[in-house]
Protein backbone atom coordinates (compact mmCIF):
# COMPACT_ATOMS: atom_id res chain seq x y z
CA UNK A 1 0.00 0.00 0.00
CA UNK A 2 1.61 3.19 -1.11
CA UNK A 3 1.08 6.06 1.16
CA UNK A 4 0.81 9.82 0.45
CA UNK A 5 1.94 12.33 2.63
CA UNK A 6 1.83 15.96 0.91
CA UNK A 7 3.93 18.47 2.92
CA UNK A 8 2.09 21.82 4.19
CA UNK A 9 5.66 23.02 3.44
CA UNK A 10 3.72 24.02 0.08
CA UNK A 11 0.18 24.93 1.01
CA UNK A 12 -1.49 28.41 1.56
CA UNK A 13 -0.51 28.80 4.83
CA UNK A 14 -3.00 31.83 5.76
CA UNK A 15 -5.70 29.01 5.44
CA UNK A 16 -3.75 25.77 6.46
CA UNK A 17 -6.65 24.37 8.35
CA UNK A 18 -8.76 24.55 5.62
CA UNK A 19 -5.61 23.12 3.62
CA UNK A 20 -5.83 20.09 5.81
CA UNK A 21 -9.61 19.33 5.22
CA UNK A 22 -9.04 19.60 1.70
CA UNK A 23 -6.18 17.30 1.82
CA UNK A 24 -8.30 14.69 3.75
CA UNK A 25 -11.14 14.89 1.57
CA UNK A 26 -8.55 14.56 -1.69
CA UNK A 27 -7.42 11.05 -0.13
CA UNK A 28 -4.01 11.94 1.61
CA UNK A 29 -2.97 9.36 4.21
CA UNK A 30 -0.74 11.56 6.08
CA UNK A 31 0.50 15.27 6.59
CA UNK A 32 3.71 15.90 6.72
CA UNK A 33 4.99 18.41 8.69
CA UNK A 34 8.57 19.97 8.14
CA UNK A 35 10.06 21.69 10.94
CA UNK A 36 13.19 23.93 10.21
CA UNK A 37 15.39 25.79 12.74
CA UNK A 38 17.40 27.54 10.82
CA UNK A 39 19.95 26.61 11.90
CA UNK A 40 20.23 22.70 10.74
CA UNK A 41 18.94 23.80 7.07
CA UNK A 42 18.91 27.50 6.16
CA UNK A 43 15.29 28.34 6.56
CA UNK A 44 12.86 28.58 9.62
CA UNK A 45 9.10 27.10 8.93
CA UNK A 46 7.06 26.34 12.51
CA UNK A 47 7.21 25.28 15.72
CA UNK A 48 5.06 22.89 17.98
CA UNK A 49 2.16 25.34 18.76
CA UNK A 50 1.00 25.37 15.18
CA UNK A 51 1.01 21.43 15.11
CA UNK A 52 -1.31 21.49 17.88
CA UNK A 53 -3.99 24.04 16.72
CA UNK A 54 -4.02 21.79 13.24
CA UNK A 55 -4.32 18.54 15.45
CA UNK A 56 -7.77 19.89 16.43
CA UNK A 57 -9.11 19.67 12.88
CA UNK A 58 -8.04 16.85 10.95
CA UNK A 59 -7.39 12.63 12.00
CA UNK A 60 -4.88 12.37 9.26
CA UNK A 61 -1.65 10.64 10.71
CA UNK A 62 0.65 13.81 11.57
CA UNK A 63 4.50 12.74 9.78
CA UNK A 64 6.96 15.22 11.71
CA UNK A 65 10.11 15.81 10.08
CA UNK A 66 12.68 17.46 12.12
CA UNK A 67 15.00 19.23 10.73
CA UNK A 68 16.71 21.03 14.06
CA UNK A 69 19.84 20.78 15.50
CA UNK A 70 19.78 18.84 18.97
CA UNK A 71 15.91 17.50 18.32
CA UNK A 72 15.78 15.39 21.45
CA UNK A 73 15.52 18.68 23.07
CA UNK A 74 12.11 19.12 21.12
CA UNK A 75 10.67 15.45 21.28
CA UNK A 76 7.96 16.18 23.80
CA UNK A 77 6.51 18.97 22.73
CA UNK A 78 5.79 17.52 19.76
CA UNK A 79 4.58 14.50 21.03
CA UNK A 80 2.13 17.25 22.65
CA UNK A 81 1.02 18.58 19.75
CA UNK A 82 -0.11 15.58 18.70
CA UNK A 83 2.57 13.96 16.48
CA UNK A 84 2.08 10.41 15.35
CA UNK A 85 5.31 9.96 13.63
CA UNK A 86 8.34 11.74 14.51
CA UNK A 87 10.83 11.88 11.82
CA UNK A 88 15.04 12.73 13.40
CA UNK A 89 17.97 12.96 10.85
CA UNK A 90 21.40 10.83 12.03
CA UNK A 91 23.26 14.69 11.43
CA UNK A 92 21.24 16.41 13.82
CA UNK A 93 22.36 14.53 16.83
CA UNK A 94 24.96 13.14 18.61
CA UNK A 95 22.63 10.71 20.36
CA UNK A 96 20.46 9.32 18.12
CA UNK A 97 20.22 5.85 19.50
CA UNK A 98 18.30 8.06 22.42
CA UNK A 99 16.83 9.73 20.72
CA UNK A 100 15.14 7.04 18.67
CA UNK A 101 14.29 5.45 22.20
CA UNK A 102 12.66 8.87 23.59
CA UNK A 103 10.46 8.69 20.62
CA UNK A 104 9.40 5.01 21.13
CA UNK A 105 8.82 5.92 24.81
CA UNK A 106 5.72 8.20 23.77
CA UNK A 107 4.52 4.91 22.41
CA UNK A 108 4.18 6.97 19.04
CA UNK A 109 6.90 5.47 15.97
CA UNK A 110 10.35 7.06 15.25
CA UNK A 111 11.82 7.47 11.99
CA UNK A 112 15.42 8.46 11.09
CA UNK A 113 16.41 10.63 8.18
CA UNK A 114 19.01 10.79 5.92
CA UNK A 115 20.90 13.89 4.26
CA UNK A 116 21.56 12.83 0.16
CA UNK A 117 25.27 13.00 0.95
CA UNK A 118 24.59 10.43 3.97
CA UNK A 119 25.56 6.79 3.01
CA UNK A 120 22.76 4.29 4.49
CA UNK A 121 25.65 2.54 6.16
CA UNK A 122 25.29 5.23 8.95
CA UNK A 123 21.84 3.51 9.50
CA UNK A 124 23.63 -0.17 10.58
CA UNK A 125 23.21 -0.12 14.11
CA UNK A 126 19.71 1.68 14.34
CA UNK A 127 17.69 0.38 11.47
CA UNK A 128 16.25 -2.34 13.51
CA UNK A 129 14.72 0.18 16.39
CA UNK A 130 12.79 2.40 14.12
CA UNK A 131 9.66 1.91 11.83
CA UNK A 132 10.14 4.08 8.99
CA UNK A 133 13.48 5.16 7.44
CA UNK A 134 13.26 9.15 5.18
CA UNK A 135 15.13 9.17 2.47
CA UNK A 136 15.91 13.01 1.33
CA UNK A 137 15.80 13.02 -2.03
CA UNK A 138 16.53 17.22 -1.99
CA UNK A 139 18.64 18.53 -0.01
CA UNK A 140 16.88 20.02 3.28
CA UNK A 141 15.04 23.80 3.55
CA UNK A 142 13.27 24.11 0.74
CA UNK A 143 10.47 23.08 -1.32
CA UNK A 144 10.43 22.82 -5.29
CA UNK A 145 13.78 21.05 -5.77
CA UNK A 146 14.44 18.63 -8.37
CA UNK A 147 14.65 14.83 -7.46
CA UNK A 148 18.33 13.84 -6.38
CA UNK A 149 18.99 10.97 -8.99
CA UNK A 150 21.44 8.65 -6.46
CA UNK A 151 18.75 8.67 -4.02
CA UNK A 152 17.16 5.89 -6.21
CA UNK A 153 20.55 3.51 -5.20
CA UNK A 154 20.09 4.62 -0.97
CA UNK A 155 16.22 3.47 -1.35
CA UNK A 156 16.67 -0.33 -3.06
CA UNK A 157 20.17 -0.39 -0.55
CA UNK A 158 17.88 0.44 2.74
CA UNK A 159 15.05 -1.99 1.08
CA UNK A 160 17.72 -4.93 1.12
CA UNK A 161 18.95 -4.02 4.41
CA UNK A 162 15.44 -4.20 6.05
CA UNK A 163 12.45 -5.39 3.52
CA UNK A 164 9.81 -4.58 5.94
CA UNK A 165 10.73 -0.89 7.09
CA UNK A 166 8.79 1.52 5.97
CA UNK A 167 10.62 3.88 2.89
CA UNK A 168 9.56 7.24 2.56
CA UNK A 169 11.06 9.53 0.19
CA UNK A 170 11.05 13.38 0.52
CA UNK A 171 11.80 16.29 -2.15
CA UNK A 172 11.15 16.83 -6.25
CA UNK A 173 8.71 13.87 -5.75
CA UNK A 174 6.03 13.77 -8.74
CA UNK A 175 4.32 11.48 -10.90
CA UNK A 176 7.40 10.15 -12.84
CA UNK A 177 9.64 10.12 -9.86
CA UNK A 178 6.51 8.06 -7.87
CA UNK A 179 6.68 5.44 -9.79
CA UNK A 180 10.51 5.02 -9.83
CA UNK A 181 11.06 5.67 -6.38
CA UNK A 182 8.03 2.76 -5.47
CA UNK A 183 9.91 1.12 -8.05
CA UNK A 184 12.93 0.94 -6.15
CA UNK A 185 10.84 0.12 -2.96
CA UNK A 186 9.74 3.09 -1.24
CA UNK A 187 5.74 3.19 0.17
CA UNK A 188 5.33 6.31 1.62
CA UNK A 189 6.06 9.61 -0.80
CA UNK A 190 6.09 13.05 0.64
CA UNK A 191 5.01 15.76 -2.11
CA UNK A 192 4.46 19.59 -1.44
CA UNK A 193 5.07 21.56 -4.91
CA UNK A 194 3.43 18.86 -6.99
CA UNK A 195 0.28 18.33 -4.93
CA UNK A 196 -0.37 21.77 -4.55
CA UNK A 197 -0.11 23.24 -8.21
CA UNK A 198 -3.53 21.82 -9.07
CA UNK A 199 -6.22 19.61 -8.07
CA UNK A 200 -5.73 17.61 -4.83
CA UNK A 201 -7.07 14.35 -5.53
CA UNK A 202 -6.21 14.36 -9.25
CA UNK A 203 -2.36 14.88 -7.56
CA UNK A 204 -2.49 12.28 -4.67
CA UNK A 205 -4.20 9.90 -7.12
CA UNK A 206 -1.85 10.33 -9.38
CA UNK A 207 1.72 9.50 -7.24
CA UNK A 208 -0.50 6.26 -6.80
CA UNK A 209 -0.15 5.44 -9.99
CA UNK A 210 -3.66 6.74 -10.89
CA UNK A 211 -5.61 4.12 -9.21
O1 LIG B 1 11.61 18.37 3.92
C1 LIG B 1 11.40 18.99 2.90
C2 LIG B 1 12.32 20.06 2.43
O2 LIG B 1 13.35 20.20 3.33
C3 LIG B 1 10.25 18.60 2.09
O3 LIG B 1 9.26 17.93 2.82
C4 LIG B 1 9.71 19.56 1.06
O4 LIG B 1 8.71 20.38 1.58
C5 LIG B 1 9.18 18.80 -0.13
O5 LIG B 1 8.80 19.72 -1.11
P1 LIG B 1 8.71 19.34 -2.67
O6 LIG B 1 10.11 18.97 -3.12
O7 LIG B 1 7.77 18.16 -2.77
O8 LIG B 1 8.17 20.57 -3.29
CO1 LIG C 1 10.13 16.97 4.73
Amino acid sequence: MIKVAPSVLAADFSILKEELVSLEKAGADYIHLDIMDGNFVPNISFGAPVIKELRKCSKLVFDVHLMVEMPERYIEDFVNAGADIITVHVESTKHLDRTIELIKSYGIKAGVTLNPATPVESLKYIINKVDMVLVMSVNPGFGGQSFIEYSLDKIKEIKNMRPDVDIEVDGGITDITAKRVIEAGANVLVAGSYVFNGDYKEKIDSLRGGK
